[in-house]
C-alpha cells in the first residue's frame, strides 16, 4: 500500500440553468465585482448574456472580459489581468471551455501572488493564495474545472503547464444546457480528451490510486456510453449532462494520477500547428496506446469493462474500439488529414521531449526516436 494524497474542488453544482445561479456563490465567496472571463466566440452565441444579467439583477457588477483566444497566450493572460486590475474586480468567474477556465485560473493566482507569470510554471511554484474562482465548463471536455493545472502557450509554440493546488477553483458548476449548441467537431474533440484523461489517469505510473481509479472507470462509462448520443441528438440534456460528468470525474482522476504520453506528443501538435488540444489527442492516442500495451494491457483490458456493447477483454479490444469511436466521430484519423507535413516530425519529437513532466507518468519510457516513431505511424494514421 502506497500513501496518497487525493485533492479537489470543493464545490460542484450540477443542473440546467445552474449558470444563473452564479451570484448565490459570489455572495458566499464575497465577491462583488466578478471579473467574467471568456471567449468572443460564446458571446456571439448569446451564451453569455444570461448569466451576466443575472449577476447584474443581484446587483453585482460584473466585468467581461471576451478575449481569450484557444491554445490561450501569455498575452491574453496578461490583458485579463490588467481588465481585472482596472475595474478593482474581487473575484473571477470563467465560463467557457479549458482555455477560458485556464486563462480565468492564472489571472486569479496572479491577481494576488506577488509574482510573474514566468515563475509559476511547473509544479508547485505559485507563491501565494487566489482570488475566490468560479468555473463553468462549456465544453465536455478538459475537466479543468476539477484540476490545479492551467496550460499556457509561451513564445509561439511551447504549451507549457502550471500545475498548483492554489489552482483548484472554489466552485465548479455543470450546466448541460450551455452545452447543447457545441458543435459536432468540438463535441467529439473535447469527449475524446475527456477520454484520455480517464485512460491515462487509469494507467499513470506515478499517483495512480484508488479513488482516481474509480473516478476513471465512471468516466469512461459516461463518456462512451454518451459522446455518439450527443453527436445524433445535440439537445439531449441527459446525455449532455453525463458528458459534463464524465469529463468532471476524469478532470478529477487526472488532477490526482496524472495524464503521459498521449498529451506530451498531443501539446506539440497545439503549438505549431494550433490543431485543436482533443483533436491532437485523439490523433496520438492509437499509436501511444499500441505503443504502451506492453506494460499496460490489463489496465487496458480492465477499461474495456466500461464500453457499450461487448467489446473484447483486451488491449486490442479497447483500441479498435477506440479507433471505430473516432472514425464515426468524422474527425480526421492522420496527421497528414490534418494538415501536418511529415517533414515537422523531428521538431515535433524535440518538442515532446520537453514534456518530461507528463512523460514519466507513461507505462513505457519514450525516446526520442520512439516519438519519432509514434508521430510517423499517426502521419499514416496506423498505430
Ligand atoms: N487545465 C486543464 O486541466 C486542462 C486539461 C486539458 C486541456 N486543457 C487546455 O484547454 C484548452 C482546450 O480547451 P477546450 O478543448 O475546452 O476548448 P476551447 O476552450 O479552446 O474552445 C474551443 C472552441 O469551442 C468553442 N466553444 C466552447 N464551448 C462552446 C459551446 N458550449 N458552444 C459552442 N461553442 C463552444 C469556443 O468558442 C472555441 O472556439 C487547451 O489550451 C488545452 O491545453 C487544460
Ligand atoms: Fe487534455
Amino acid at each position: 500500500m502506497t500513501d496518497y494524497l487525493f485533492q479537489t474542488v470543493s464545490t460542484i453544482a450540477v443542473g440546467t440553468d445552474r449558470v444563473l445561479t452564479l451570484d448565490g456563490f459570489c455572495k458566499q465567496l464575497g465577491v462583488s465585482r466578478p471579473l467574467l472571463v471568456t471567449d468572443s466566440g460564446l458571446v456571439g452565441l448569446g451564451l453569455i448574456d444570461p448569466p451576466a444579467a443575472a449577476l447584474a439583477a443581484a446587483g453585482l457588477e460584473a466585468t467581461v472580459f471576451d478575449e481569450v483566444e484557444a491554445d490561450p497566450s501569455e498575452a491574453v493572460v496578461e490583458r485579463a489581468l490588467a481588465r481585472l486590475r482596472q475595474a478593482d474586480c474581487d473575484g473571477v468567474i470563467a465560463v467557457g471551455g479549458g482555455s477560458s477556465m485556464d486563462t480565468a485560473k492564472v489571472v486569479a493566482a496572479l491577481a494576488v501572488a506577488d509574482q510573474p507569470l514566468s515563475e509559476m510554471y511547473g509544479v508547485d511554484q505559485i507563491a501565494g493564495a487566489r482570488l475566490p474562482l468560479i468555473l463553468v465548463p462549456t465544453t465536455a471536455g478538459t475537466g479543468s474545472e476539477a484540476t490545479p493545472v492551467a496550460v499556457i502557450t509561451t513564445g509561439d509554440t511551447t504549451k507549457a503547464g502550471i500545475s498548483d493546488a492554489t489552482l483548484l477553483p472554489d466552485v465548479a458548476v455543470l450546466d448541460a444546457a450551455l452545452t447543447t449548441g457545441l458543435p459536432p467537431a468540438v463535441t467529439a474533440m473535447t469527449g475524446i480528451d475527456a477520454m484520455v484523461h480517464a485512460i491515462e489517469a487509469f494507467t499513470s505510473i506515478h499517483r495512480k490510486n484508488p479513488i482516481s481509479d474509480a473516478l476513471a472507470l465512471e468516466a469512461m462509462k459516461l463518456l462512451t456510453h454518451n459522446l455518439l448520443t450527443v453527436l445524433d441528438e445535440p439537445h439531449n440534456l441527459a446525455a449532455r449532462e453525463s458528458m459534463l460528468l464524465g469529463s468532471l470525474f476524469a478532470g478529477q482522476a487526472f488532477a490526482n494520477a496524472p495524464v503521459a504520453a498521449v498529451h506530451a506528443l498531443a501539446y506539440p501538435l497545439g503549438g505549431h500547428f494550433h490543431i485543436p488540444h482533443g483533436l491532437s489527442n485523439s490523433l496520438m492516442l492509437p499509436s501511444v496506446l499500441s505503443f504502451n500495451a506492453s506494460a499496460a494491457g490489463q489496465h487496458y483490458a480492465a477499461l474495456t469493462a466500461c464500453l457499450p456493447g461487448s467489446v473484447p477483454a483486451t488491449a486490442e479490444g479497447l483500441i479498435a474500439w477506440l479507433e471505430e469511436m473516432i472514425a464515426a466521430s468524422g474527425l480526421p484519423r492522420s496527421l497528414e488529414a490534418a494538415g501536418v507535413p511529415l517533414s515537422a516530425i523531428p521538431t515535433l519529437a524535440a518538442d515532446a521531449m520537453t514534456q518530461q513532466r507528463l512523460l514519466v507518468n507513461n507505462p513505457v519510457p519514450v525516446s526520442e526516436s520512439d516519438a519519432v516513431r509514434l508521430y510517423e505511424k499517426a502521419w499514416e494514421g496506423l498505430r
